[in-house]
């Protein structure tokens, strides 16, 4: 843990094994290994219902935050511990705006949606509340000064990436909503078994082969490291196991793999098997013992492969291999395993049958057993001589586990009975009837149960024995198969990043210290799956203190002439402008998926990228409108921005895709424009933004002036204005240019899209207009010339009609008037 608590509220439902590990970490710490964690926590359950979702965001709304210097309050953003470290104040409800302002205002600082963060919130906050009415009495003005809470925020845990829900789902990481969540509630619940659609994490989930594998790389993309060394681990090994000459031992990884389960499932369900509580109380079922001796056997081939690849020598993977898979004890697993099921015949019967040889009473009983069907034979026969001749004929004994010895006799279907039932001094006794036999048991067999009893019963419980056994002894390597099992997942993943490596085309990404962001030929790796002919694009741009342009970081193409030649520094934030359809999303995205697949350890689409450690990766891409939201999609954007310019770093990385587009465009104009100034404003803490917008008048009214920290890059696109039809004047080149593109030929994209050619010619001259500052009211009221003409001739009329005497002879005189003026158009 790298937080420090003083107490950690836990739901009274929790696990017990979890309570269990909180108080050995406690105990621990006061055995004086405290040093590192301060004192040691102290836990305490709550009732569960003080997490529930819903009474927690009530209870975070009706929260009034005392804004002067004070406490914290905290909320991990996974969400698994919420920790309280001093009191606070809360409002006793209320509530100085309602409660859904508050809302709003708190979905600008936490991620609302977050059930799990906000739960856990509502605990901390119920815990607070308790404490202060405990300790004071109520309207005590000193509850105030000791129990207030200062600020609300986010963090997550050490070692990961801070990556929200609507980052994952606006950059296409995973696709449902529902998932985002469900990474820190252990690998039972992550849903590994579920399809991905089409999202960056769905193209490698099929390439893992387990089930521990498939929860691990969700595991991996839901919480990318910004851990270097376990990102270049994995890369290391990615690289390692990409070698042609580890191509064999990487097949025959991949194909064992294949063959295994998760062994924290199968050792669950053996546990339940052997207490009687699980599936079966005859003991857990055959594919348990399949599963846990075909996982042995991979396991030692894997352990082969490992030792056979080329170089790997100092991989943490393969030391771990060779550390945790002992051989003696997985061949033991194995054997003991085989020389007791025996798994034709299990499979035969539906139960797990043990093989001959194991248990000498075991083996006598099946002999018997098995010796039955001819004793039975016998036994008909002479049951057949005390029955009258002509009923004899289809008598037949048979054996029932746990009923026992029955004679079977044809039944007489109009009596219902069997056709015959024994003499009168010795009648027998009835036990069932079927459709066609009567079931009796007389003396002979009364006796031959008394001898044999329940055979059958004795077999099974002697096998279940055995087989009990069997499980306790491999319970005993229990740690030894998890721990392996888990090993295999970690390998599973990467493989399957491995394979993604090769299918997709990645290299590997170098990850650095530095502030810089340096891609080099990026790709989307998504787009580029539905485009026929993708074309890759370069970004530069180094966050916090800048860099300067160093030999490493020269741009390398006629795209990226030098960005600043004043001080020959990287920029922070790059605006990217140009028309529609021109790739301006496509390109924030390809950035953000890049950066974000480098922290998976994954290799990335680029064909060279240096990637600065990041701590955070926020968006404001416009995608959706969740359902589950009852907001506008503006509010959205705003709420968006507001927790990316409350939460970045200036080791965080921003894309902003039209941030501002859906409200009045001077006030989105000016909102995007004060964003963009706000971030450059912070100087060394300027995080590294992207930004794409089509508010031209951000730059031409001067509202977003030059910044050295600024550069501007657009897309190119050809335009041939000679070209007769407007949908074919414009050519999209889909590469990045530095610089601004002026015109974002809306009308001709307009055009392209099948708005009439009248409509987009009237935008075009009406744009000119705007372009030029003239009053567009004035502007639309200018008529064409021909317009002009028509109105003077039409005013000329008028004002020889008003002047006419019409009086004496009014229809002569409008004759007159209109032969005299023929050309008056209107009038004629
Ligand atoms: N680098 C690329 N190579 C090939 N095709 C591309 C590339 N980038 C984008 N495209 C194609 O162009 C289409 C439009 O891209 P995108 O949505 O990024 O445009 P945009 O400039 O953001 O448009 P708008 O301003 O309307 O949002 C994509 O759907 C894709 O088919």
């Amino acid at each position: 843990m790298f937080i420090d608590p003083t107490i950690i509220l836990v739901s009274s439902k929790l696990d017990d094994s979890v309570l269990d590990r909180l108080d050995l970490e406690r105990k621990n710490m006061d055995d004086g290994d405290s040093t590192a964690y301060g004192m040691p926590a102290l836990c305490s359950p709550r009732p569960s219902s003080e997490f529930l979702y819903d009474s927690a965001r009530c209870r975070l709304a009706d929260l009034k935050l005392d804004h002067e210097d004070g406490p914290k309050v905290t909320f991990t953003t996974p969400g698994d511990v919420v920790i309280g470290r001093d009191e606070g104040y809360i409002a006793d409800g209320d509530a100085f705006e309602t409660r859904q302002g508050q809302l709003l205002k708190l979905a600008g600082w936490i991620d609302v949606e977050s059930r799990v963060t906000v739960g856990c919130s509502g605990a901390v906050l119920a815990y607070i509340r308790r404490k202060r009415a405990a300790t004071f009495l109520p309207g005590d003005a000193a509850a105030r000064a000791m129990h207030r809470i200062s600020t609300i925020e986010m963090f997550t845990l050490a070692g990961s990436m801070f990556v929200n829900a609507d980052t994952l789902l606006s950059l296409q990481i995973v696709q449902s909503e529902s998932h985002p969540h469900s990474h820190n509630q252990g690998p039972a619940k992550a849903n590994s078994g579920s399809k991905e659609g089409f999202s960056v994490y769905g193209l490698f989930h099929n390439l893992a082969r387990t089930p521990q594998g498939r929860v691990l790389l969700r595991q991996y993309f839901l919480r990318p490291s910004t851990n270097l060394e376990v990102i270049n681990e994995r890369l290391d090994t990615i690289n390692f196991l990409l070698r042609t000459e580890n191509t064999e031992q990487t097949e025959a990884l991949t194909k064992n793999l294949s063959k295994i389960k998760n062994m924290r499932t199968v050792m669950i369900n053996l546990r339940k098997g052997i207490s009687g509580t699980g599936p079966g109380k005859k003991g857990p079922p055959n594919s348990i013992w399949a599963g846990i001796r075909l996982f042995a056997y991979h396991a030692l081939q894997i352990k082969d492969s490992f030792q056979e690849v080329f170089g790997g020598d100092r991989l943490a993977i393969r030391n771990k291999v060779m550390k945790h898979f002992h051989g003696t004890q997985l061949a033991d697993v194995g054997k003991s395993i085989t020389e007791i099921i025996d798994f034709e015949l299990s499979l035969d019967q539906g139960r797990n049958v043990v093989k001959h040889g194991v248990d000498h009473d075991l083996d006598e009983l099946k002999q018997t057993y098995e010796g039955l069907e001819s004793l039975l034979v016998q036994v008909a026969q002479h049951v057949a001589q005390s029955v009258p001749e002509g009923l004899n004929t289809d008598i037949n004994v048979v054996f029932f586990p746990q009923i026992g010895f029955l004679i079977a006799i044809p039944q007489d279907p109009i009596t219902g009975h069997g056709i015959f039932e024994g003499h009168e001094d010795d009648p027998w006794e009835k036990m069932f009837t079927t459709e066609d036999f009567a079931y009796y048991k007389n003396e002979n067999v009364i006796e031959m149960d008394s001898y044999f009893g329940d055979i059958y019963g004795r077999i099974c419980d002697r096998e279940i024995e055995i087989i009990h056994e069997l499980a306790e002894k491999i319970l005993q390597h229990e740690d030894l198969l998890t721990t392996a099992s888990d090993i295999c997942a970690e390998i599973d993943c990467i493989l399957a990043l491995v394979q993604g490596a090769k299918d997709y085309n990645l290299v590997r990404p170098r990850l650095t210290e530095s502030n810089i962001l340096d891609i080099r030929g990026g790709r989307h790796i998504l787009q580029e799956k539905v485009v026929s002919n993708f074309i890759p694009n370069d970004t530069l741009m180094a966050g916090g203190e800048g860099l300067p342009l160093a030999e490493q970081y020269e741009p390398s193409s006629e795209n990226f002439p030098r960005l600043h030649e004043q001080n020959n520094m990287l920029p922070s934030m790059v605006l990217v402008t140009g028309p529609n359809f021109s790739g301006k999303s496509v390109y924030l995205k390809q950035v953000a998926i890049v950066v974000f697949m480098a922290h998976v350890g994954s290799f990335v689409p680029a064909s060279r990228a240096d990637i600065g450690v990041t701590d955070k990766i926020m968006t404001r891409v416009a995608t959706r409108e969740s359902v589950s939201r009852n907001q506008s999609a503006f509010m959205i954007d705003l709420q968006q921005i507001s927790v990316a310019l409350n939460l970045a770093t200036n080791r965080s990385l921003l894309i902003i895709d039209e941030f501002g587009k859906g409200t009045d465009s001077h006030d989105g104009a000016g909102l995007a424009a004060g964003v963009f100034n706000h971030l450059l404003e912070r100087g060394d803490q300027c995080p590294k933004v992207i930004g794409a917008t089509h508010f031209h008048e951000i730059f031409e009214s001067g509202f977003l002036l030059p910044h050295e920290r600024l550069a501007f890059g657009h897309f190119e696109v050809r335009v041939d204005p000679h070209s007769r039809q407007i949908n074919e004047q414009l050519t999209y080149l889909y590469n990045y240019k530095q610089g601004r593109s002026n015109n974002s030929y809306g009308t001709v994209c307009a055009a392209l899209n099948g708005i009439p050619v009248e409509v987009t010619n009237r935008a075009e001259e009406l744009v000119l207009l705007a372009a030029r500052g003239e009053d567009l009211v004035q502007a639309c009221a200018v008529v064409s010339e021909r317009e002009r003409e028509e109105l003077e001739d039409a005013e000329d009329v008028a004002k020889a009609f008003f002047a006419m005497r019409v009086s004496d002879d009014p229809k002569a005189s409008l004759r007159e008037l209109l032969e005299g003026k023929g050309s008056y158009g209107v009038l004629s």
